[in-house]
């Protein structure tokens, strides 16, 4: 997916490159022009014969030289030659423009400046702008994170964090319980925050088909469990509440034989597809250093590496929000010798090699990390991995790929329209597909569970076409999630505090989890019987749960603003 990003960007640069050749073009066919010309003066110039010893003088005085010839040049040559000059220096400083960002190709941003989401000049049309500055106050004087920070050790320190029962919640959010609690009563319809029930397409449902209907297909007797899953996919939703298939299917790709292995094309960093017996496939991401390894300092979201134990815990925690838009995945331990190696073929195989320490390793092909210094190592040759369900084959429904509205810019200085524009969802809101059904909270959905999980790299996403645009948003690829336990990346959830906007049943799971049992002990729970179990380090855990008191304050001063818009103009003032 980041290809398409990395795509993008590579764009700029052709266009840059088609710019600099045609500049060079230019300048070569004034040259050429230019030599023409000194041949035909040689041959029979008039203006201004050259002196016998011209050949001598000019190099001992090639300024005389230059000037003489300036002089002899037709208009027509000097305005070439002046034209080149020019579109050479302007390439230059297109350049520096795009490496600095200086500003003349577009906007014009302080080169070292914060991150900050909206413009300050905009005061009281941006929840974010002043949640954000409310957040950061008061995270300045006791955060739980801090402690953290100071007592955790930056990079590894074992998996020996002990799960800890989270004091209960200070705040039970009544204020947000009670719009729930009306809108069920069916008042409070008008709620600008809050979307009740009957007006959430993902709720009411009033149609449903799943890929086998539209397609008018049955599994047949032998079908593999992933088959019966794929045909029991609906408009709404990937799999029903308990649907047992889950289990089959996670079981099916623990167990089962690997009867061929090959590198998935496409995408940045390596990733395999396995075929198991039955035309069951998965898709493999390898794990390649502990859980509790966090995101290097220096490593932007667009150059982080890929964590297989990511999208193990992504499917259960939207499983447990109630989502269910992500694939099942599981984990599992390969014999790298018997399992990829043995059943795989051409040049992927050249990239096997036995590291200094005797383990066994391979690197793959890829636009990111796959060289040697970027191997993935088995131990000595058993390699863990994450292994997800399929998806459907393009031949059985084909899947759009939409552009994610509040993409990030995927370049180290540059900043993208929704990071400089307060009113942006303004924008967003009035475009189709955003500008009614279910979209727009479906994006609010992934921002929400984006930012829980810390995932920073949600370019695209993807829906089925056949269901049109009144279907649910995959929650595909999170393997750059769970990156950073101790830091709480509020520009995830810029699209919620933009649009203030929620969803009613989304509302009512993260209170559930808030006032109840919370979501760390309910999400270890679920991943507990995972083969590779424990599958987070318990910091990413309580990080979830932290992360979700700020997503209902965030929801909170959404409400505040839009009851009392008058009075927070006034606050934002003051
Ligand atoms: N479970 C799946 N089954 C089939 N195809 C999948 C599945 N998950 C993802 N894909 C497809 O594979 C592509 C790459 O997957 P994914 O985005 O997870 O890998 P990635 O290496 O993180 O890609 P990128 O680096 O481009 O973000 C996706 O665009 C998607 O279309
Ligand atoms: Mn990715």
């Amino acid at each position: 997916m980041a290809d398409n990003a990395i795509r993008d960007i590579n764009n700029n640069y052709k266009n840059l490159g088609s710019a600099v050749c045609f500049c060079l073009r230019v300048s070569g066919w004034a040259r050429a022009r230019w030599h023409r010309w000194r041949v035909r003066c040689a041959r029979d110039c008039k203006r201004s014969p050259p002196p016998e010893d011209a050949q001598a003088r000019s190099a001992i005085t090639p300024r005389g030289s230059n000037a003489r010839t300036m002089l002899n040049m037709k208009l027509k040559e000097r305005l070439a030659l002046a034209v080149s000059a020019f579109l050479i220096l302007f390439t230059l400083m297109l350049i520096v423009d795009l490496q600095m960002d200086y500003g003349i190709s577009g906007h014009r941003v302080p080169l070292h400046g914060r991150v900050k989401i909206g413009d300050d000049s905009d005061k009281g049309h941006s929840a974010y702008i002043e949640f954000r500055k409310r957040f950061l106050h008061r995270s300045n004087g006791s955060n739980s994170s801090r402690e953290f920070e100071q007592s955790a050790p930056s990079e590894t320190s074992g998996l020996d964090a002990e799960p800890k029962t989270p004091s209960p919640p200070v705040d039970r959010f009544e204020d947000l319980q009670r719009i729930l609690l009306q809108q069920l009563k069916g008042k409070s319809d008008d709620n600008m925050v809050v979307i009740p029930p009957h007006k959430d397409l993902n709720v009411l449902r009033p149609e449903n088909p799943t890929i086998g209907e539209m397609e008018d297909l049955e599994p047949s007797i032998n079908a593999s469990n992933l088959e019966k899953f794929q045909l029991k996919i609906a408009q709404h939703e990937l799999y029903e509440d308990g649907e047992k298939l889950v289990e089959d299917i996670l079981k099916d790709m623990e167990t089962s034989p690997i009867l061929h292995v090959e590198q998935k094309e496409g995408g940045t960093q390596l990733k395999l597809i396995i075929d198991y017996p039955n035309g069951v496939q998965a898709l493999f991401k390898p794990m390649r250093f502990a859980r509790d390894v966090q995101t290097l300092p220096n490593h932007f979201y667009f150059s982080d590496y890929e964590r297989h134990n990511a999208e193990i815990a992504a499917f259960h925690l939207d499983r447990i929000l109630g989502f269910r838009r992500a694939m099942p995945v599981v984990g599992r331990v390969l014999n790298m010798t018997t399992e990829i190696y043995d059943v795989t073929e051409g040049d992927i195989l050249k990239t096997f090699f036995v590291s200094p320490a005797n383990n066994f390793c391979f690197h793959g092909k890829c636009s990111y990390y796959c060289d040697t210094g970027h191997a993935i190592c088995g131990n000595p040759d058993m390699l863990e991995g994450s292994f997800a369900a399929f998806l459907p084959s393009s031949d059985l429904a084909e899947r759009k790929v939409w552009r994610h509205p509040w993409r990030r810019s995927y370049h180290k200085r540059r900043k993208a329209q929704w990071e400089l524009q307060s009113d942006y969802c303004d924008t967003v809101r009035t475009t189709p597909p955003y500008d009614s059904g279910r979209r727009l909270l479906d994006l609010m959905d992934m921002s929400i569970f984006d930012f829980l999980t810390g995932n920073m790299d949600r370019h695209h996403y993807e829906t089925f076409k056949m269901f049109g645009n009144e279907t649910f948003t995959l929650h595909l690829d999170q393997g750059r999630a769970f990156g950073k336990a101790l830091h709480d990346e509020l520009s995830i959830l810029a699209p919620l505090l933009q649009c203030c906007l929620v969803r009613h049943t989304t509302l009512a799971v993260l209170l559930k989890y808030n006032n109840g049992v919370p979501l760390s002990s309910v999400l270890r729970e679920s991943m507990r019987l995972d083969p590779v179990s424990p599958i987070l380090w318990e910091p990413h855990l309580a990080a979830l749960d932290r992360r979700l008191v700020i997503v209902l304050d965030a929801i909170r001063k959404c409400v505040e603003k839009a009851e009392n818009p008058l009075q927070n103009e006034l606050n934002d003032i003051v």
